[in-house]
């Protein structure tokens, strides 16, 4: 079996006397691709943020990429995990041109600077902007992009420096049903290919599960309700459980639809 990506045991996170996250056991493997599924202020970004070495666990043990969060150098280990949330999107210059997001990921800035930028960069830049369907806006600024077209410049930017993990913080809020299928569509062809790294994906809906997802952790109050395989744990009676109300889930072509029961 394969080394974790991220080994989460018993990991809790406590802020001004609140219990965010609450003894989190959680293992992903580099071949899996999970969704984190949960109501608001669940804890699912605050998860996120641990397995992206933004924020360290008030008790409990989290190890990612085989170096454990506190021991290790979080500056060794964050070139090696990709990001992409509204967050660090906020981050990028609305001036800047599209290229230039996604080539500056390669020197883990946010703003070209004074860097110079070799040939085979520009290439993978090129190739990873096609890749994400977005040839056409190269030298568009960033700020006169369509949300959707936001969405996938923050993803190709996290993927342009080649992660050994992609996580992604709720890739389609905010987007209207067509450029939300257009980023689904991309997001599974993604998680498809055997090549692609091991992914975790935060989502508040079932409708947004990409096709190819594999693995999926159900969270409420800071604890995991359910987590596993989606054929057995993506459930009627765990939703019901994890959301506090009955949820009737269906499911066809490998996608999800939920509402009250
Ligand atoms: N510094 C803090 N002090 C106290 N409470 C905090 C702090 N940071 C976050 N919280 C609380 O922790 C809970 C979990 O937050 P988190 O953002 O991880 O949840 P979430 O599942 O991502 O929520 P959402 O779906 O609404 O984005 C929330 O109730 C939030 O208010």
């Amino acid at each position: 079996m394969s080394s974790p990506v991220l080994d989460f045991s018993k990991v809790s996170v406590v802020r001004g006397g609140t219990r965010i996250l609450d003894q989190v056991n959680w293992v992903v493997l580099p071949d899996e691709r999970w969704v984190i599924l949960g109501p608001n202020g669940a804890g699912k970004t605050t998860l996120l943020q641990i397995a992206a070495a933004a924020m360290h666990p008030t008790s409990g043990v989290a190890t990612l990429l085989g170096e454990r969060l506190g021991k290790s150098d979080v500056f060794d280990i964050k070139p090696r995990i990709g990001l992409a949330s509204s967050a660090m999107a906020k981050r990028i210059p609305a001036d800047e041109v599209v290229l230039d997001v996604v080539l500056t990921a390669a020197y883990a800035v946010t703003g070209r600077w004074n860097e110079v930028y070799e040939d085979v960069d520009v290439n993978r830049a090129r190739r990873v902007l096609a890749e994400w369907k977005l040839s056409a806006f190269d030298d568009r600024r960033f700020g006169t992009l369509s949300d959707g077209e936001q969405k996938r410049v923050q993803i190709a930017r996290a993927v342009m420096a080649d992660p050994e993990v992609l996580l992604l913080d709720e890739p389609a809020a905010s987007l209207d049903l067509g450029s939300r299928e257009e980023l689904l569509q991309l997001l599974g062809g993604f998680a498809s290919n055997p090549k692609s790294p091991a992914m975790v994906m935060v989502t508040h809906h079932v409708e947004e599960i990409p096709p190819g997802f594999s693995h999926v952790l159900l969270l409420a109050g800071g604890a995991v309700t359910a987590a596993g395989p989606i054929g057995e744990v993506l459930t009627s009676e765990n939703l019901t459980a994890t959301f506090g109300l009955p949820i009737e889930l269906t499911s066809s072509d490998g996608r999800f639809t939920a509402r009250a029961a």
